[in-house]
């Protein structure tokens, strides 16, 4: 009965506005109020076709203008009914008083109030650059596990892309509702904006000598003169998160990342914007492609060392894993726990080492294959243990990810906390490079579309997740980046010398 009321006040409302406004137009335009209502007919028209292009081109300009109203005027609407449905409405505290009693005639009578229920209650509401948010107060016995579960319905019935559940403090939640993807239309980013993010390119050394200065003797880490590297450094954003903020890979946080993803699902054109990133920057780069060095040759100027098969990646881990003991052995002299604990007279750089397509490392045939297989994978389990506080960080992306690499595998991803899983061709590889992760992400990751190549799930050990794209990056770009700072290229003679004598015919 209260709705029908409420239906009939609307629609009196409306027929009284209506009249106003053709009062207005015919008290305004006289004789031309017919042509006025043309042109408001077709100014409406317009706006309305601008309106869905502007969706289509430019979201984020959309968003605030059309989308957010319309979409706040959903959530409104359809709260009661859809909380409802969706089971988020509790019992009214003073309803569903009834009993059962006996009739007149001997049966029983159901007497007293039918039961009713409320709507959880809204405590806020805000709009968002690229969504908005409503605040919620947790009815006594509510869990956010309940909205969560909710989150689809929501979206649906407000119009949007998503809504996520995220709990701001006990007893409230905060729906984040996305208007639109910004992962399928991410809003370009300034290349000052990203810099900004990040840190600024380190000055580069006015002559060969100075470039020279970097090499590391022995036990001795000379560090270079002119740039310090500190652990900033080791923090670049790569692209956008999904609720729009910047995403940032923090080496100091998460030392070691694994990155898979089926073909052309993203993983080059990551570790291309992650390598431009780190190149201007104090930081020793080594690359093992054993796909013949097709995706990090690029990079050749500004590499230490890059190894293009198994026999020369065996080499390459070996080198590091000299230059690990020279600078435990440097911390030591220092009663240092870490690089960063060092004077910085002495404090090396830190090293990234990048590792393409990790399968290709741990399967061989042969038993020389295996060999060196086994002595890549258990160097990279090394490095991975002993690494993070040496200043060596890993970077293994690759196609697949199970358990048939081998038994070291499961023991190579425990070391990598960081984890990035794009598009992937089989759910194992999903399951294996966000196990930890709670079960939204991995399914998350297996309804990646395949026409969204960049778009990933990248999460760490401490469950959190978020669905990112990195910021696209052209190779020849790249590459000129990476001659352009090619004098910052760190010399570790242990890692080169190792990988030319495998070149050259030798052993490792
Ligand atoms: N973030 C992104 N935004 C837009 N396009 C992208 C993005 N990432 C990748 N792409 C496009 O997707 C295609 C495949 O990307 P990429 O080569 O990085 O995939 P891959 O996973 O490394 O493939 P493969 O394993 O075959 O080497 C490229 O054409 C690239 O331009």
């Amino acid at each position: 009965m209260r709705s029908l009321l409420r239906k009939l006040a609307v629609v009196l409302v409306v027929v009284w506005l209506f009249g106003r406004i053709t009062n207005l137009v015919s008290g305004v335009f006289g004789p031309a109020t017919p042509v006025a209502w043309l042109v408001l007919l077709v100014g409406a028209v317009v706006v309305w076709r601008v309106s869905v292009r502007l969706r289509e081109v430019r979201p984020w300009s959309w968003w605030p203008v059309f989308g957010a109203p319309v979409a706040v005027w959903w959530m409104l609407r359809t709260w009661s009914a859809a909380s409802e449905e969706l089971g988020l409405s509790v019992p009214a505290a003073r309803s569903g008083r009834f009993g059962l009693i006996n009739g007149p005639s001997g049966g029983l009578v159901v007497r007293g109030t039918p039961l009713k229920v409320i709507a959880p209650r809204r405590v806020g509401l805000r709009v968002r650059e690229s969504g908005l948010e409503v605040r919620v107060r947790l009815a006594p016995g509510q869990t956010p596990a309940q909205f969560e579960r909710a989150a689809e319905g929501l979206a649906h019935a407000w119009r949007i892309h998503r809504v996520r559940v995220e709990v701001p403090r006990p007893g409230l939640v905060t729906l984040v509702g996305l208007g639109f993807d910004p992962l399928r239309h991410p809003k370009p980013r300034h290349a000052q904006e990203i810099a900004a993010v990040g840190h600024d390119p380190v000055e580069l050394p006015s002559s060969e000598e100075d470039g020279r200065e970097r090499v590391e003797y022995g036990s001795e880490v000379m560090a270079p003169v002119r740039a310090e590297a500190t652990p900033a450094d080791l923090s670049v954003s790569v692209g956008i998160r999904e609720d729009s903020h910047p995403w940032l890979l923090d080496l100091t946080r998460r030392p070691h990342y694994l990155v898979c993803g089926a073909t052309r699902s993203g993983k080059s054109t990551l570790t291309v914007r992650m390598l431009a990133e780190l190149a201007r920057r104090p930081v020793g780069l080594v690359g093992i492609d054993a796909k013949n060095g097709m995706e990090l040759s690029p990079f050749g100027p500004r590499l230490s060392a890059l190894a293009v098969n198994r026999a020369e990646a065996a080499a390459a881990i070996d080198g590091l894993l000299g230059v690990l003991e020279l600078r435990t052995m440097t911390c030591r002299e220092h009663g240092a726990r870490s690089i960063w604990d060092l004077p910085s007279s002495v404090r090396p750089w830190p090293i990234v080492v990048v590792v393409d397509e990790v399968a290709e490392l741990m399967l061989a045939a042969d038993k020389p294959g295996k060999e060196e297989a086994a002595r890549c994978i258990q160097g990279l389990i090394r490095l991975g243990q002993l690494g993070a506080a040496l200043g060596i960080h890993l970077w293994v992306s690759g196609q697949r990810f199970g358990s048939d690499l081998g038994p070291g595998a499961t023991l190579l991803r425990a070391q990598l906390a960081g984890r990035v899983c794009h598009r992937v061709a089989d759910a194992e590889t999903a399951a294996m490079t966000l196990a930890g992760l709670p079960a939204e992400a991995v399914l998350e990751a297996q309804k990646i579309p395949a026409d969204l190549a960049g778009v990933a799930v990248a999460g760490d050990d401490s469950g959190a997740w978020h669905l990112v794209r990195s910021d696209p990056m052209d190779i020849t770009e790249a590459a000129a980046l990476a001659s352009q700072y090619a004098r910052l290229c760190l010399d570790l003679p242990e890692v080169e010398a190792a990988v030319h004598r495998v070149r050259l015919g030798g052993g490792w």
